[in-house]
């Protein structure tokens, strides 16, 4: 290739990130391209393709048999899979990230607008740019958290070993208050979760200490993706997590609650409602677009 032949071909693909959670995202509007494993981790893969923590691939909902049901509520689906090219039900960095692409294509309005997920129909809200062309903000309504039990999960990381708590935000998480943000270790490996069984599909782990009033900060082992700068689910979990410890469950209290979540890659705001739905607000934010060369994804392709 020479620089007068810059390719006009090639599969189109963006890059995004959110809180430095960042996804390799490829716009497949009629759902004509099939995008298995072994392709998803080429493509994540920081050295040898793209790189990212996941992939979100753009679809309309009608085009994926997936999310073919949820297309009477909206118009696109993301189809998001992790690094090592598994599937999950949610991704919430994803989502907000989906959602200001969506916007920058043209393919959808700032506002609000509703999105399939394998978790669901979910609505995010894009905030209107700032004068100075910072991207708006994106908020997203995450739905109600679940906390499924049982008691007694731990997490272990060498000697260590916390109580944690099972919050499932439609994908599932195990979280646990330590004293030392440092004590989750190197995190290459997944940490230990008991009892053996507690999650059959595997699991997210956060670790978390407290800031300030309503304000904690965390490190996340991500399934299927490793240590990540950032979790968005993860950091909804936190924050219920979180408020119950404190007592602040706003179906008790009656009043919304909002926890600043810290993470590597920047900050997260989660607000729980009196009827339980969680929002999570933060930055979305499109990086690049490029083409896959013709002759790379033939030979990963499938
Ligand atoms: N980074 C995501 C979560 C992605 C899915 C997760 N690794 C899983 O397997 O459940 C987020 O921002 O929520």
């Amino acid at each position: 290739m020479s620089a007068s032949s810059l390719p006009q071909a090639g599969l189109p693909f963006f890059k995004g990130h959110g809180t430095q959670n960042d996804f390799v995202i490829v716009p497949d509007p009629d759902g004509a391209l099939e995008i298995g494993p072994a392709a998803v981790a080429a493509l994540c893969d920081r050295r040898a393709g793209i790189g990212g923590d996941g992939l979100l691939r753009v679809v309309r909902a009608a085009a994926d048999p997936a999310a073919a049901h949820l297309a009477d509520r909206a118009e696109w689906f993301m189809d998001y899979r992790n690094s090592d090219g598994s599937i999950a039900e949610m991704c919430g960095n994803g989502l907000r990230v989906f959602a200001r692409f969506l916007v920058e294509a043209g393919l959808a309005k700032p506002g609000e607008l509703a999105i399939a997920t394998r978790s669901g129909v979910l609505t995010a809200k894009v905030a209107e740019d700032a004068t100075d062309g910072t991207p708006g903000e994106v908020t997203i309504d995450m739905g109600k958290a679940r906390l499924p039990g049982p008691d007694g999960i731990e997490v272990a990381v060498g000697e260590r070993r916390w109580p944690a708590l099972n919050v499932n935000m439609g994908n599932p998480h195990a979280v646990a208050f330590v004293e030392s943000l440092d004590h989750a270790g190197d995190l290459f490996r997944a940490p230990l979760t008991s009892p053996e069984g507690a999650y059959p599909e595997g699991v997210n782990v956060e670790f978390v200490v407290d800031r300030g009033p309503r304000h904690v900060a965390m490190r996340v082992h991500e399934r299927g993706s490793g240590e990540t700068r950032s979790c968005g689910t993860g950091a909804c979990a936190v924050a219920v997590a979180a408020i119950r410890r404190d007592g602040a469950d706003p179906a008790v209290t009656g009043e919304a609650v909002a926890y600043t979540v810290d993470v590597l890659g920047g900050r997260l705001v989660i607000t729980e409602h009196p009827d339980g739905r969680v929002e999570m607000t933060g930055p979305a934010v499109i990086v690049a677009e490029g083409r896959l060369d013709e002759r790379w994804w033939a030979l990963h392709q499938g």
